[in-house]
């Protein structure tokens, strides 16, 4: 076939699909419209009185609805039916082929025109190169293939502009073409260029815990946010959208990451930082206007490690031994339950809260007492049975846990404080009991849940925890005793630990409590996508800096600017050359720009002189939102953003000293540029560059 008469069919597949999707557009518009008109008919006749009414309604309801959701997608796909085609041979049956895009598109109930990327046979598209290989059908059944052609379609609205074969355009070729584009002011979606190891984490049982390490811009946000679009549409029946928690840093960086998700079918997931997570876990015991969340103080990095974790554990442990007690239990010299029983029974439910220990202790015990004693009218007269079941119904406990987990609490961290008086790791620890940091939080959730919780509220089935280096074990251990049953998709990178003393340094304790099936998966991602080579080779210089080892980092071959370095003579003229190199930027048409500062306060003081001179986003971090224009944010609120250009403003050996922490920040503040990166310092430049 000629290359004209291919473009030829390709154009007539491409128009055949949008005039069905027109056609499709019509029908649902017109089906809303009169399920709409039957929906207030049946309201206007609805009476409490008439069942059937009520169940045609709720049907007809959930029909528009679907409705509503397949004419969007029409919609949408209206915009870019396709991006992909895969021709494929299945044995002894004919050649077909598939086009693949963000949406299934229907001709009518059995012809499919365009396949849904989330679908087990889209599969084969990312997966593999031509030749044999082979996909897992919906029911399980792994269907063997011969993949004769894979092509990917550049398509704007109505028109083919132009597609390449797989056996002729590399995919890095493709990739480059896509990652040249400036940045929309949302994390963006990567549907037709996700790689194949990115393709494996999405495509993971959701059952399964998955842990990934991933450089920076190695998509480990994207492929997060594409595994939950990937596992609602596969796994509808366990999984719903209230059932996923995605867990970020900060609310800037959770708004960020969450922006895609409408894009990719996905609505009602829950987002919060790992505050706001186990305060929901406090339920009722936390009071919004009495306690205030603070940020973690580095000198008391021990309250981060897995070994607080485990001492939290032993003090609850002695604490239901003293609670609780063990002793065999007689009625006069009958015994009705031994302390072996107690011990077996305190044992068997391990998970169980010590108030709900107490219950069932009491429950036991008293049931005993009244086997005992029923029938027995000449040993014991009604007042007595009345008396005994009055004093054998608390034997180990009152009903209700009376002791405030807040003082608890604060016994724990005073015994801390007196075990380790010298420690610098606890020196400032507040017992105040009034402001919290996560860490405090997490011992306060899993106190609720080892106490005094008796009635268990289903949270999470699965959770998505993004830069995950942040937290310490402490966290990931609270999470995972207070949700238990719920699996986990954690994605992060070591070399991005930027909380020093607090987060993850390297995997090994975290693999060693998350991935304890033989089925859970680590993953890494190598691979980074956001920087040019320039930029990408700039920051791992950095890195190298740290006496720490890090994670390999290849860069997709873009080239780009070098990164510049500038000495300036005073602030006045750092001021001044940052407005000039912003402004040149926004003339070449870079929509996203940050300058970074090294704190939070030098960051005020910059966005208010350098706004006298160029407009500046809100800087003000309770309020700003990743969006457009120029934003100006001390390093830390940075991570996991990204921006076409980046400034770096004034790191000096003072505010980034040469030791591992401030590299890993330094790292963190360079790999946010995509296109462009340039250094202002007035004074001497840090060693680390
Ligand atoms: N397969 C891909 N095709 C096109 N673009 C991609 C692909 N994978 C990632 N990207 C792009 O690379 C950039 C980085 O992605 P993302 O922010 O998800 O990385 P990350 O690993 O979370 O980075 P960081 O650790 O620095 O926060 C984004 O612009 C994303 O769109």
């Amino acid at each position: 076939m000629t290359n004209q008469t291919e473009r030829l069919l390709e154009e007539q597949y491409l128009n055949s699909c949008i005039s069905i999707i027109k056609k499709n557009i019509d029908a649902y518009k017109k089906e809303i419209e009169i399920m709409s008109a039957d929906i207030e008919d049946m309201y206007d006749r609805y009476r409490h009185d008439d069942p059937e009414i009520f169940t045609e309604l709720s049907n007809t309801i959930t029909m528009n609805e679907n409705m509503k959701t397949a004419l969007r997608k029409n919609r949408r796909a209206l915009k870019k039916p396709y991006f992909g085609r895969i021709d494929i041979k299945d044995h002894d049956m004919e050649e077909e082929t598939f086009y693949i895009g963000k949406g299934g598109v229907m001709k009518d109930a059995t012809t499919i025109m365009v396949v849904d990327w989330r679908a087990p046979l889209a599969n084969v598209y990312y997966e593999n190169g031509l030749g044999e290989c082979s996909y897992i059908a919906p029911d399980k059944i792994k269907i063997t293939i011969d993949l004769k052609k894979k092509r990917t379609f550049e398509i704007d609205g109505e028109k083919l502009i132009d597609y390449f074969d797989s056996e002729v355009v590399t995919n890095d070729d493709l990739l480059t073409k896509y990652l040249a584009k400036n940045k929309e002011a949302v994390l963006g979606e990567i549907i037709a260029t996700i790689q194949k190891e990115q393709n494996d984490i999405i495509r993971k049982s959701p059952y399964r815990n998955m842990i990934v390490q991933g450089v920076a811009g190695s998509g480990k946000t994207t492929v997060a946010m594409h595994r939950i679009s990937y596992i609602l549409y596969n796994y509808a029946e366990d999984f719903k959208p209230e059932d996923f928690y995605i867990i970020g840093s900060n609310r800037i960086l959770l708004n960020y990451i969450t922006g895609v998700l409408p894009d990719l079918d996905v609505h009602g997931v829950k987002q919060m930082t790992m505050e706001q997570l186990f305060i929901r876990l406090l339920y009722e015991d936390w009071n919004e206007k009495k306690y205030k969340v603070i940020p973690c103080d580095k000198r008391n990095y021990r309250k981060g490690t897995y070994d607080w974790f485990q001492t939290l554990e032993e003090f609850c442990s002695k604490l239901e031994a003293k609670v609780i007690p063990q002793e065999d239990i007689y009625l006069n010299d009958k015994l009705l339950y031994s302390s072996e029983q107690i011990k077996g029974y305190i044992e068997e439910g391990k998970r169980l809260s010590i108030q709900t220990k107490i219950d069932g202790l009491n429950q036991r015990v008293l049931n005993k007492l009244k086997n005992e004693i029923t029938g027995r009218e000449i040993t014991y007269t009604p007042e007595m049975k009345k008396q005994l079941v009055k004093d054998y119904t608390k034997r180990f406990g009152e009903k209700k846990w009376k002791v405030s987990i807040y003082d608890l609490y604060s016994e724990f961290l005073i015994k801390q404080k007196e075990i380790w008086h010298e420690d610098i790791g606890i020196q400032e620890m507040n017992v105040s009991m009034k402001e919290f940091d996560v860490y405090d939080l997490a011992a306060l959730a899993y106190l609720y849940k080892r106490v005094k919780e008796t009635d268990p509220i289903r949270e999470a089935h699965h959770i998505v925890v993004d830069e995950a280096q942040d937290f310490g074990m402490m966290a990931y251990s609270v999470l995972h005793y207070c949700i238990p049953n719920c699996s986990f998709t954690i994605m992060g990178d070591v070399s991005q630990n930027i909380h020093f003393g607090y987060g993850l340094h390297d995997w090994e304790e975290l693999k060693d409590l998350i991935l304890t099936d033989r089925f859970d998966n680590f993953g890494i991602l190598s691979k980074s996508y956001r920087n040019t080579v320039e930029i990408s080779n700039f920051a791992q210089k950095i890195l190298q800096k740290g006496s720490f080892s890090s994670y390999p980092i290849e860069p997709i071959i873009r080239h780009g600017e070098e990164v510049s370095v500038t000495e300036c003579h005073d602030e006045k003229d750092m001021l001044n050359q940052s407005a000039r190199i912003i402004e040149k930027w926004q003339q070449e048409g870079y929509d996203t720009i940050a300058v970074v500062c090294r704190n939070a306060m030098e960051a005020e003081l910059v966005a208010k002189n350098l706004g006298k001179r160029i407009t500046i986003e809100e800087s003000d971090l309770e309020k700003a939102e990743f969006k457009k224009g120029v934003m100006v944010l001390p390093v830390e609120y940075t991570k996991g953003l990204e921006f076409d250009t980046v400034l770096i403003y004034n790191p000096t050996s003072n505010n980034y000293p040469e030791d591992d922490g401030h590299a890993k920040l330094l790292y963190v503040a360079a790999t946010r540029a995509l296109h462009e990166l340039t250094i202002l310092h007035a004074g001497a430049v840090t060693k680390l560059i």
